[in-house]
């Protein structure tokens, strides 16, 4: 999604936050995987879920890493998810046991098509916006639904003019 005009406000992502924030939601998920508590694997929803996906499987030493590729469509104000790669279907099967990641949740299109395929996967997003709430199992921060989350790999520093600014 790049149509940003219609977010009132801009919540902006360092990447030291951004590391923080996905520790925290590795910390979260630990040892809630079903029967001993361990998850099987990893599964990073590209691309924003694959910085978030790196550091919750280095937290909690999870070895196995797997993506899933979804692309978003918007066309007559609708907006359509279609997934372009999947992980191993060996690894995956009904999601039990999987700890699927994503950067954020917003209508919550990318999560549902990936839920219908993995129904019994934990789903696990850094922010969450409320209409895609239902869809995440276990998030940190929630954004209110008019805020357009930047983040750092979408960003540069840059400079900007004084508050009092000069002639
Ligand atoms: O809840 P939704 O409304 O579906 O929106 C959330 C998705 O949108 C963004 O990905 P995007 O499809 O823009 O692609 P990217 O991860 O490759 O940047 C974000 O990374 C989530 O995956
Ligand atoms: N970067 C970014 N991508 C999104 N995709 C859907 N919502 C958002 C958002 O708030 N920020
Ligand atoms: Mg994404």
């Amino acid at each position: 999604m790049t149509d940003r005009l219609p977010h009132e406000k801009g919540f902006h992502v360092s990447w030291d936050q951004l590391h923080r924030d996905a520790r925290a939601l590795a910390w979260r998920l630990d040892g809630k995987g079903p029967d001993d508590g361990a998850w099987r694997a990893v599964v990073g929803i590209t691309r924003g879920g694959l910085v978030p996906a790196m550091i919750v499987s280095r937290e909690l030493d999870i070895r196995v890493v797997d993506t899933i590729s979804v692309k978003s469509y918007s066309h007559q104000d609708q907006r359509e998810a279609k997934v372009t790669k999947f992980p191993q279907a060996e690894l995956m099967g009904d999601g039990e046991g999987i700890l699927i990641v994503d950067d954020l949740v917003d209508t919550g299109k990318t999560l549902e098509l990936v839920r219908q395929m993995y129904p019994k996967a934990h789903f696990a997003t850094v922010y969450a916006k409320p209409k895609g709430n239902p869809l995440v199992d276990t998030y940190i921060t929630e954004v209110s639904q008019d805020t357009w989350i930047f983040f750092p790999w979408d960003m540069a520093l840059q400079y900007v003019q004084p508050y009092r600014g000069t002639d």
